[in-house]
């Protein structure tokens, strides 16, 4: 959560000529419905319920882009389909980088809402970072880089493989 995937993926899409799509926008769309309204009145279960669908209709297009939500790695059924069907780029920042970039969006995030927001952070990396392992093909550290240089790191990566 926060470490760019939004930010960096049209980047990425635009330099590969690529379409472009983010999951959050997709589940929005597709609920009518914001997704800090999609947690308060449906719930969290809800919400990955959606996630899951809209990840797996985007799952069989090629020359695609796609910036998932962090969480999207908690649904086995996701992992599976990101493991066989992607090439998976994990954005790894530290949590204070993260923190502070998220700082004044965290009442778009409701998983980070009334907490401890560094804290809220670290618990969510170290519950998910076996997942994040589990499913990447590449990782990118990301502390300190600009948008533009990740890209070029990820298109280098997607050459070599
Ligand atoms: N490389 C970067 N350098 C500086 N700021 C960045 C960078 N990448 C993203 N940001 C900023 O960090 C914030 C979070 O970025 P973004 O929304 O792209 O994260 P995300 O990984 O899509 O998060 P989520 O998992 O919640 O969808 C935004 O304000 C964005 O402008
Ligand atoms: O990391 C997460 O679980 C989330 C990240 C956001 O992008 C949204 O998908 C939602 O707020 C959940
Ligand atoms: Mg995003």
């Amino acid at each position: 959560m926060g470490c760019g995937k939004s930010t960096v993926g049209p980047v990425l899409a635009r330099r590969l000529g690529y379409g472009f799509v983010d999951l959050d926008s997709d589940i929005q769309a597709t609920a009518g419905r914001t997704i800090p309204e999609i947690f308060q009145l449906d719930g969290e279960a809800a919400f990955r319920a959606l996630e899951s669908a809209c990840l797996a209709r985007c799952a069989y297009q090629s020359r695609l882009v796609l910036a998932p939500g962090g969480g999207v790695v908690i649904a086995v059924e996701n992992r599976r389909l990101l493991r066989n069907q992607f090439h998976v780029v994990y954005l790894r920042a530290c949590p204070a980088t993260i923190a502070e970039r998220l700082r004044g969006e965290a009442e778009h995030r409701p998983l980070l809402r009334g907490h401890s927001l560094e804290e809220r952070i670290e618990r969510l990396m170290t519950e998910r970072a076996a997942f994040y392992d589990e499913v990447a093909s590449q990782i990118v550290d990301v502390d300190g880089k600009s948008p533009e240089a990740i890209a070029e790191e990820i298109a280098c990566g997607l050459k070599s493989t």
